[in-house]
């Protein structure tokens, strides 16, 4: 019986101020998936998969499975589970709402889209934890791959593994991501390499539910791996210590009822990646300087929205105001904006279609 379902997975925002790799929150925009598994006669020949693809980052996607990342990921998952091809005549179709390098996990989404595609178009049933572990060995940062799988307000670590684990999930991820041959057939040679189990852990905080995220997005483009080359190696025991307090007191103070903007603006400041990020985005410390609780009633705290150039502001009202002054400052340093009130969702769903 032919066999249609579709994956439905939210964008992000990571590290909500203080929180570096640490936290992320999932948000209403959406990557979602429409797929359709033929059932063949046996003797029909083999065909590849077919993406068909609309939205964000349409112009840009590889729409050959062997270089989609969102594919790809699907076949890393059903290779290291002994499945070594696409079923054929498989069909997907992605629509995007997340925008590209703009700091609102665009990339965690198409990843824990490719986990969830594996998962199901190899029948594996794997739990949460292992669908983690497999995006874990392609995006190293937790935050957003595990707000986006499990959704809400998601605090997360990795586990410290032992040296053989370690090695496994050290591998270069051109090898964890091979971009396969599409005539290659199903006898590629190289093995995939499995994940160690248990690489993330994570704990879903609370969230008052009045709390809405402006996203003040830039039109400009601005990739995670060039925001991370510019962080430090080592920082001061006072920059970690200003953060970890901070932190400590945001994870709790998001999920009171009513939220105390006195509390959650100074809790959302950061003295670990913002600062170095100020390069690369003109107008961010204007912003989250000028635009505060007493200028702005019904905003709780302001921040870089993971790795940038998207602003984040937490709000209870006053939404139109805060991203018009956003804008006003933004414009002054060249640099447009488009903005969105997003609401904070739930996880990633799969749902089968009769
Ligand atoms: N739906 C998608 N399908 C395929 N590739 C994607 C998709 N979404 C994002 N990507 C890839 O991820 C890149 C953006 O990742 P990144 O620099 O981490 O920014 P962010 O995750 O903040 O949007 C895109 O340029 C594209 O290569
Ligand atoms: N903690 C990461 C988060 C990157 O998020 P993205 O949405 O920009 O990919 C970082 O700050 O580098």
């Amino acid at each position: 019986m032919t066999r249609r379902f579709s994956i439905r997975v939210p964008a992000t925002s990571a590290n909500i101020g203080p929180g570096f790799d640490v936290v992320g929150l999932s948000l209403s925009l959406y990557l979602t998936l429409t797929v359709t598994v033929p059932a063949l006669p046996d003797d029909t020949p083999y065909q590849p998969p077919s993406i068909t693809y609309s939205g964000e980052g349409a112009s840009e996607v590889p729409l050959d499975a062997y270089k989609n990342l969102t594919t790809r990921v699907a076949l890393y998952v059903l290779r290291c589970n002994h499945i070594p091809y696409f079923p054929s005549h498989l069909t997907i179709h992605a629509h995007n709402e997340i925008p590209f390098g703009r700091g609102l996990g665009s990339s965690g989404a198409a990843v824990i889209a490719g986990v969830l595609l594996g998962n199901e178009l190899g029948a594996l049933r794997l739990p949460v934890e292992r669908l983690l572990d497999f995006a874990l060995m392609v995006e190293r940062h937790p935050d957003n791959v595990t707000a986006a799988l499990v959704g809400g307000f998601v605090g997360s670590y990795l586990k410290e593994l032992d040296e053989e684990a370690s090695e496994a999930a050290s591998v270069p991820l051109s090898e964890v991501l091979p971009e396969y041959p599409p005539d290659a057939g199903a006898d590629w040679g190289l093995k995939p390499p499995v994940p160690p189990h248990g690489i993330g852990h994570y704990v879903r905080f609370g969230w008052a539910g009045c709390i809405k995220a402006v996203a003040i997005i830039p039109r400009f483009e601005l990739s995670t791996a060039t925001a991370r080359e510019v962080l430090p190696t080592s920082y001061s025991r006072k920059d970690l210590v200003f953060n970890l307090q901070r932190l400590a007191v945001l994870t709790t103070a998001l999920a009171q009822t009513p939220p105390d903007p006195g509390l959650i603006y100074e809790a959302m400041k950061d003295r670990v990646h913002q600062p170095y990020r100020k390069g690369l985005i003109p107008g961010l410390p204007e912003v989250t300087s000028c635009i505060t609780p007493a200028t702005h009633p019904g905003l709780l705290g302001i921040c870089l929205s993971g790795a940038g150039p998207t602003i984040l502001a937490l709000a209870t009202s006053g939404f139109e105001a805060i991203a018009e002054d956003a804008r006003k400052i933004f414009r002054g340093k060249g640099v447009e904006i488009d903005w969105k009130v997003l609401e904070i969702v739930g996880g990633s769903v799969v749902e089968q279609k009769s």
